[in-house]
């Protein structure tokens, strides 16, 4: 099948659009390769160093020849998702040793739970936290012994920042080894439906612990098609691990083997290897162009209309929410995974998986088949389901859908379009996520209440005075203005109004969860109330559309009066809980229409100062 033409177009518009950056990003990852920093160029005291602690990998390390894997850990115990890592890099040294390799934790990198910090505090850090990822991985490769990199992360913020960071090292061949979703436990409808509940009070805390208990049981990722599961379906369909690698449940054998394939795999492309596969090369405008449209066919989380413009930079590629709005018209809607459907990513997997759904995909002509990937036999390989056999990994074909409720082909979508929507108006430019929402409610056009925190939405409602049709503006939540945290917390209350019939939609220069959905939402709009942004001059009462079939974000106001009106003024900063801390990363970073950062916002600005005179 030939390439899909809005595919194409728009790849193409991104090639053209990222010429200069991306040359300049290729000439400084040459310039990496032929005169970085490098285990055949350290000194003898720099090699030393490096080596005074790997025992019997000493003589291995010593050879120039060798080749020495490098891994980047966001182990801790506070991500049920990353708590398996914790034994991988023990193991994954003995797997290196097997094919005459080493392999050292070139360094670690912090990752938050965005479930612990939802609704706290600490979810102001969250969005920033992940320049913070991509600088900490910048510190650990640093170091310059390695030969090929393993990133260990699944969340969140996690796997975009250590993208961001290990594309500043593209020279290096890189792997994303996950860990996998834990076992399905109490399903995400009956949670959320609890949660309704409590917020009605009509069950108390003991039975709000038990089902969130029971809901998030055990090691692994949580089984709702969030950000962290997005990004696992993105790094696969990028290329950037090993296939069908995402979904495996963690403590299995084939988990076992595949993280042992992982390594074996990533010795072989590694720069000393017989296969070279460099990231920048990997991280091409094909590659994330794929992942766009895996967002897109998936329902995937809106976080990554701010991530995976990051990290197209990191690479020198540039992409707006034009780009995916228009695939997003392209790309029909062939996933319903909570909270776009009822079951959870260990049905998604089950009955097919990511290799059904490349292959429907790759056969429709959606998926750009050439991109390099880490796998030797590239992108064909990511149509194909893994297996154990004897201990080994083995890959069959994928098979069609076992059951079209949850995973359909091209030809019989769930929805003709890839439900993410550019919403533009005269309150800004914003993002909505139309594919977990019911029909009836993508057209919403209520009076406006307004609120500056999402804690005080909850109060109003204990209070009884959302009960009619509304829009929620909860403003000054951008970047600038606290880190753009996310507002799921308010899930529970605009979802009771909407099941009591109210019209209801929420409009916020703020994020919400990849957990979100059956409240209409506009999101990310910009530009923020912090920085006097239209969002800013809106008034309780005020006639507010919020339509996903025209993609308008409209307040209905008399235009001479709209224009009239003074933003109002912004909160006082919030300090504790190390929010002060990341007031550098508050006052310098970029809108989200182009990732969000901070670090790249002053990255690009050195790059455009050097230009190609890159030395
Ligand atoms: O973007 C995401 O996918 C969310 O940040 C997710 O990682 C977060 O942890 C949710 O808050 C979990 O869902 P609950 O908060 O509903 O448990
Ligand atoms: S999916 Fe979200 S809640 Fe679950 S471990 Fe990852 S960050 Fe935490």
């Amino acid at each position: 099948m030939s390439l899909n033409s809005v595919v194409e177009s728009v790849t193409a518009r991104i090639i053209e659009r990222s010429k200069v950056s991306r040359r300049r990003y290729l000439a400084l990852m040459e310039r990496n390769r032929a005169k970085g920093v490098s285990r055949p160029r350290l000194a003898c005291g720099n090699l030393a160093h490096a080596i005074a602690a790997a025992a019997s990998d000493k003589p291995e390390l010593m050879r120039p020849a060798s080749t020495n894997l490098g891994i980047v850990t966001t182990y801790n115990d506070m991500l049920s998702a990353h708590q398996p890592y914790g034994r991988y890099p023990d193991q994954m040294k003995l797997f290196a040793r097997e094919v005459g390799a080493t392999a050292q934790i070139a360094g670690g990198a912090p990752a938050m739970c965005d479930g612990v910090t939802q609704g706290q505090e600490g979810m102001e850090l969250s969005l920033f936290s992940r320049d913070v990822i991509a600088m900490s991985t910048a510190v650990g490769l640093s170091h310059g012994m390695f030969e090929g990199v393993a990133l260990l992360g699944i969340c969140d913020k996690i796997v975009p920042g250590l993208l961001m960071g290990a594309l500043r090292f593209g020279h290096l061949p890189t792997m994303l080894i996950p860990a996998g979703p834990m076992p399905s436990g109490l399903p995400n409808k009956e949670k959320q439906r609890i949660r309704q509940l409590y917020v009605q009070g009509k069950v108390g805390q003991d039975r709000l612990m038990e089902a969130e208990n029971a809901s998030y049981h055990s090691a692994g990722t949580c089984t709702f098609y969030g950000t962290a599961n997005t990004n696992q379906m993105m790094v696969e369909i990028m290329g950037l691990m090993m296939p069908d690698s995402a979904f495996i449940n963690p403590n299995t054998p084939l988990r076992q083997a595949m993280t042992r394939a992982s390594v074996h795999r990533l010795a072989e492309i590694s720069l000393n290897g017989e296969d070279v596969r460099p990231l920048a090369q990997c991280v091409d405008e094909k590659a994330i162009v794929n992942a766009a449209v895996g967002l897109l066919a998936t329902g995937g989380s809106t976080n990554h209309t701010i991530h995976l413009p990051a990290i197209a930079r990191a690479a020198g590629i540039i992409i707006d929410w034009e780009d995916l709005s228009r695939l997003s018209a392209a790309v029909p809607l062939m996933t319903r995974v909570y909270p776009s459907g009822s079951e959870d990513v260990n049905a998604f997997n089950h009955v097919g998986g990511m290799p059904t759904l490349i292959a429907e995909l790759s056969r429709a002509g959606l998926l750009h088949t050439d991109i390099m990937t880490v796998s030797r036999g590239g992108f064909a390989d990511y149509a194909c389901r893994a297996s154990l056999q004897d201990d080994e990994v083995v890959y069959t074909h994928a098979k069609p859908s076992l059951d079209r409720d949850i995973l359909r082909d091209v030809k019989e979508p769930f929805k003709a379009d890839g439900g993410i929507k550019l919403m533009q108006g005269n309150v800004g430019r914003g993002i909505y996520k139309s594919s977990a929402i019911a029909e009836e409610f993508l057209t919403i056009e209520a009076p406006a209440r307004v609120f500056h925190d999402q804690h005080d939405v909850a109060t109003a409602f204990q209070n009884g005075e959302l009960e009619r049709d509304v829009v929620v503006v909860v403003r000054f939540q951008g970047p600038e203005a606290n880190g753009m945290p996310e507002l799921h917390k308010l899930t529970p209350t605009l979802g009771v109004l909407q099941d009591r019939g109210y019209k209801v939609a929420l409009l916020t220069d703020g994020r919400m969860s990849g957990a979100s959905g059956k409240v209409p939402a506009a999101i990310h709009v910009g530009p923020e109330a912090q920085v006097g942004g239209p969002i800013a001059r809106v008034r309780d009462g005020d006639m507010i559309r919020v339509c996903a079939v025209t993609g308008q974000i409209e307040v209905l106001v008399d235009p001479t009066e709209w224009e009239a009106r003074e933003p109002v003024a912004p909160p006082p900063p919030a300090l504790g809980t190390g929010r002060e801390l990341f007031a550098l990363m508050r006052s310098v970073h970029d809108p989200a229409e182009t990732g969000a950062s901070a670090m790249l916002a002053q990255m690009d600005q050195v790059i455009e100062a050097v230009g190609d005179a890159i030395h």
